[in-house]
């Protein structure tokens, strides 16, 4: 039996994602799934009640999916972590290539173990981004509490060909060569907000 059945999913998630599709939620389930059986033996995220990770996690990492252009086709996440914002997006949206990149190696092998179990076309890029090849450019960069986001910005920029996609607690240094868009309210959290900031 899953912890929350795909009903208390797609209902945790309504916030955020009104209306998602069966597919994405019973991928999501599985993922779930998987994420507390690492994160019992393994310290991968500190959220550990299955509705909260539904919420925090999953919601918000759909949310900020929602606010990619149509036209999308590849994604760097920088710092996934336990695979936040870009495994969820992955799911949302499967015609994206999405890069997962993660220094810590634990973290890293629990992202290979999510995407094979998931079956998504999913990269894995473990070690820091900046030991990345200087030719590689996605669309879109996204970073969610990514550590000292002032040098992870700085790093990221490059590799962003027309924009960075950030959840954030308070609005950082405009990137130079960025526009900074107008921030988004993320339902459910006075704490963290959705900016945009697109390529001049
Ligand atoms: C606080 S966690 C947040 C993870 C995820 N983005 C989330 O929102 O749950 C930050 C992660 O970024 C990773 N990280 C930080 N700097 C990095 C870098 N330069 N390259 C790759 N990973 C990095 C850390 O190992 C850590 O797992």
């Amino acid at each position: 039996m899953p912890t929350l059945s795909e009903a208390e999913i797609a209902s945790l998630l309504t916030p955020y994602l009104p209306n998602a599709a069966p597919v994405v939620v019973s991928q999501l389930s599985l993922y779930l799934e998987l994420l507390l059986k690492w994160n019992a033996r393994t310290n991968l995220t500190a959220i550990r009640d299955p509705e909260e990770i539904v919420r925090r996690h999953f919601g918000e990492s759909l949310f900020a999916g929602q606010h990619l252009a149509p036209e999308i086709r590849t994604l760097l996440d920088f710092g996934s972590g336990a695979g936040f914002p870009g495994l969820p997006i992955a799911i949302l949206r499967p015609e994206i290539a999405v890069t997962l990149a993660e220094s810590q190696n634990k973290k890293a092998t629990f992202l290979r173990e999510a995407v094979r179990t998931l079956g998504l076309p999913v990269e894995v890029w473990a070690g820091r981004v900046e030991t990345m090849p200087k030719t590689i450019q996605f669309h879109t960069v996204t970073l969610r509490a990514v550590d000292n986001m002032a040098a992870a910005l700085s790093s990221a920029a490059p590799l962003a060909e027309k924009e960075l996609l950030l959840l954030v607690g308070a609005p950082p240094i405009q990137p130079p060569g960025f526009t900074l868009r107008a921030p988004i309210p993320i339902p459910g959290t006075q704490t963290s907000i959705l900016l945009r900031a697109t390529r001049q």
